[in-house]
C-alpha cells in the first residue's frame, strides 16, 4: 500500500473501526452512539409535532420540542443505566461480585492501588466459569476474563472482535502517538507486520553488545557518584533504558547517562512520573474529553501536558524527518550501513527504507518506541532492586552466579545470549519479578461486534477486563505462595524452566498473548537480564528507607514509589 493509501486506509479505519457501543455507557459521546441520539431527535420531533398538530397545548412549538428531547435522553439514560443492566443484559446470569449498583458500577476496581487486589480476590473467592459479571461506569455491560480458556479466546481466537477501550486510548494517544500500541484492525494488522523483523530472535541477539555497554556504563557512573546512599533509582533505570531503545529503535544514542539535563529525559520524567495531581488528571480524562479537561478553570496541569505531548511530537516529528532526508541523500545504504552497523538494524531506519509510512506516522512509530520501549523495562529493573534489597541472601546467591559466568565489565569483553541462558538464577529472578510487579498491571479490551465468550454473546461496546496482576498472583496458578517472591519456582534440576511451574501460558499475563502481545518482550528480556547481571554482580544493594515505602505507584504503568531509593555499595573481586 502506499503511503497516501495506507494514510487515507488509516483515516477511514480509524473511524469504522471506532469503539461503537449501543447499550454501553450512553454518557459517553462516541460516533456509534450517535445512531441512537438521531432516534432520540427524531422521535421528539414527531411528539412535539403530533402536540403542537392536536393543539393539545398552547406553549410554543420550540418549547414542547426541547421538553421531550430533555425528556427523550433522560428515560433512554434511564433505561441503559437501570433497566438493562438488570432485566436484558445477556449478562444478567453470570455470577459477579456484590455492589455495582451506583452510577460507577464496579470500575472503582480499576483505579485502586496497587491495581488488581481487589479484582485477585473476586477471581479467588466467587465460583465462575471463567467469566464474572462486573458493570463498567453508567453499569454498562463487562466481564472479567477469569480463566486460560476465556483469555485464549480474548486474546488470541477473537482477538480482532475487539479493540483496546477507548478511554484508555484517549491517554495513550496523548504520550504514544498513534503508533502500534494504539491502533486497530487491519492498520495494526499492516503496522504489526512491519514492525515484527525488528524484534526477532535474530534481532535481539545482535543488540547484545548494545545492552551490555550500556549496562556497564550504568554501573561505572554508579561507582563514580560522591555518595552511593539513598540513590533515587528508578530515574537512573530510566536514564539506561532510555539510551538503550534510543540505539535500538532510533539509532540514536541520547546518552542520557551520562547527562540527567538533557530536555528530552526533564520531559519524559514530567510526563510519566506519578504523582497525586497526574493522576487526577489521568482519572479526568478517563472519563471526559481531553478538550473539556483542558478547560478546567486555575489548574495549569492539562495545558503543562499539552505543551509536552507537542514538545515530544515535534521531536519524534524532526528524527522522522531526518532520517528519511538521511536516508535518501545519494548515499549508497548498503556501504552506510557497515559503516554503522547498528544503525542497520534500528527500528526506524527498517521504516524508512520500506517506505510505507509517512512521516507523521513514523513520528508516532518513534513516539511509540521511546515510551513504551523504556518505561517498562525501567519500572522491572527497579522492582528486580527492590526485591534483592529485601531478599539479600538471594541477592548473594545471584552475585555468585553471575561471577562464576560472566567476564567482569571491567574487562571490556562483550557478552551474548548463550552467555545469558547459562545464568538459571538471574533469569528465574527476573521471570519472578516480571510476574510480580507486571508494569501494566490491567488492560481491558471492548467487543466491536456481538463476540461470543463464556457461553453467553458479549454486545458490541461491552468490555472484557484482563487483570493482569491478579492473574499473575492468582493461587489458582501460582499455588499458595502466589504472593511471594520465590524465583526458585522457574528453576528445575539447575536449569531454567520457562514456566515458573505454571499449568498455562495464560498464568502470566505481564506481556498479554496474541497478536496485540507486547511487541518489545524478548527485547525487555535481553535488556533486563544483562541490566541486572551488571547492577548485581557488582553492587551490593539494601533499600535506603522502611519497607512499607516501596509499593506500586502509577495509572497505566505503575513502578516503586519513593523513586526506589537504594542504598549501593560495591562488592570488590569482579
Ligand atoms: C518489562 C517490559 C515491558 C512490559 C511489561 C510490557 C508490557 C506490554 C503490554 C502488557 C502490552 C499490551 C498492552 C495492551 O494490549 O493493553 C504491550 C504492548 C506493546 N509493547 Fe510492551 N512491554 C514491555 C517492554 C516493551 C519494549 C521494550 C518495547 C519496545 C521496544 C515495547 C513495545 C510495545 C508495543 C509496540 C506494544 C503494542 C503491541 C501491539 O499492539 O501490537 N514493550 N507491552
Amino acid at each position: 500500500m502506499s503511503s497516501v493509501g495506507h494514510t487515507f486506509y488509516h483515516l477511514v479505519s480509524a473511524g469504522s473501526h471506532g469503539d461503537e457501543s449501543s447499550h454501553t455507557n450512553f454518557f459517553c459521546f462516541q460516533p456509534a452512539k450517535m445512531t441512537a441520539s438521531v432516534y432520540i431527535l427524531l422521535a421528539s420531533v414527531a411528539e412535539a409535532y403530533a402536540i403542537t398538530v392536536w393543539q393539545l397545548s398552547e406553549v410554543p412549538t420550540w418549547t414542547i420540542y426541547l421538553g421531550f428531547l430533555v425528556l427523550n435522553f433522560v428515560l433512554y439514560g434511564f433505561y441503559n443505566v437501570f433497566i438493562y443492566p438488570e432485566l436484558f443484559s445477556p449478562l444478567k446470569n453470570i455470577p459477579g461480585p456484590p455492589g455495582g449498583r451506583t452510577i460507577g458500577g464496579h470500575a472503582k476496581a480499576k483505579f485502586e492501588a496497587p491495581k488488581g487486589v481487589t479484582l485477585r480476590n473476586w477471581i479467588e473467592s466467587i465460583p465462575n466459569d471463567g467469566i464474572l459479571r462486573v458493570k463498567e461506569i453508567f453499569r454498562a455491560d463487562a466481564v472479567i476474563a477469569t480463566s486460560p480458556e476465556i483469555l485464549k479466546t480474548v486474546l488470541v481466537d477473537n482477538a480482532y472482535d475487539y479493540t483496546k477501550a477507548h478511554q484508555i486510548k484517549r491517554i495513550l494517544r496523548q504520550i504514544l502517538g498513534d503508533g502500534l500500541i494504539v491502533v486497530e484492525g487491519d492498520v495494526h494488522k499492516f503496522q504489526r507486520k512491519k514492525l515484527l523483523p525488528s524484534f526477532g530472535v535474530g534481532a535481539i541477539k545482535d543488540l547484545y553488545p548494545l545492552f551490555w555497554d550500556k549496562s556497564t556504563e550504568l554501573i561505572q557512573r554508579l561507582s563514580s557518584l560522591p555518595d552511593s546512599r539513598n540513590i533515587a533509582f528508578c530515574e537512573w533505570c530510566n536514564r539506561a533504558t532510555l539510551d538503550i531503545i534510543g540505539v535500538a529503535a532510533l539509532g540514536k544514542d541520547f546518552d542520557s547517562l551520562g547527562n540527567a539535563e538533557l530536555p528530552i529525559v526533564k520531559k519524559y520524567n514530567e510526563v510519566l512520573h506519578p504523582d497525586p495531581a497526574k493522576q487526577i488528571w489521568f482519572l479526568l480524562s478517563f472519563l471526559f474529553p481531553q478538550k473539556l479537561v483542558a478547560k478546567i478553570p486555575f489548574w495549569p496541569l492539562p495545558a503543562i501536558m499539552n505543551r509536552l505531548r507537542i514538545d515530544l511530537s515535534a521531536f519524534a516529528k524532526e528524527i522522522a524527518i531526518e532520517r528519511r532526508t538521511e536516508m535518501s541523500s545519494g548515499v549508497s545504504l548498503e556501504s552506510r550501513a557497515e559503516k554503522m552497523q547498528l544503525r542497520r538494524a534500528d527500528v526506524l531506519s527498517t521504516l524508512v527504507r520500506a517506505n510505507e509510512l509517512t512521516d507523521v506516522e513514523l513520528a508516532d512509530q518513534i513516539l511509540t518506541m521511546m515510551a513504551a520501549g523504556h518505561e517498562t523495562t525501567s519500572s522491572t529493573l527497579s522492582w528486580v532492586a527492590v526485591l534483592l534489597s529485601k531478599n539479600p541472601d538471594i541477592q548473594a546467591r545471584l552475585r555468585d552466579e553471575i561471577r562464576a559466568n560472566l567476564p567482569s565489565p571491567n574487562d571490556g569483553e562483550s557478552i551474548s545470549t548463550g552467555d545469558m541462558d547459562k545464568l538459571p538464577l538471574l533469569n528465574a529472578i527476573c521471570h519472578e519479578t516480571l510476574r510480580l510487579y507486571p508494569t501494566v498491571p490491567f488492560s481491558a479490551r471492548t467487543a466491536i461486534k456481538p463476540t461470543p465468550i463464556g457461553g453467553v454473546v458479549l454486545p458490541v461496546g461491552g468490555q472484557v477486563w484482563l487483570p493482569i496482576y491478579a492473574i499473575n498472583r492468582s493461587t489458582r496458578f501460582w499455588g499458595a505462595d502466589a504472593e511471594d517472591f520465590r524465583p526458585d519456582r522457574w528453576i528445575t534440576n539447575d536449569s531454567f524452566n520457562n514456566n515458573g511451574g505454571a499449568k498455562s501460558n495464560y498464568s502470566q499475563l505481564t506481556f498479554l498473548h496474541g497478536p496485540r502481545s507486547c511487541i518489545g518482550q524478548g527485547f525487555a528480556k535481553a535488556e533486563l537480564r544483562c541490566l541486572v547481571a551488571a547492577l548485581v554482580g557488582r553492587f551490593h544493594l539494601e533499600l535506603a528507607e522502611a519497607d512499607a515505602k516501596y509499593f506500586p505507584v502509577g495509572m497505566i504503568t505503575v513502578k516503586p514509589a519513593n523513586d526506589a531509593l537504594l542504598n549501593f555499595s560495591v562488592v570488590e573481586g569482579w
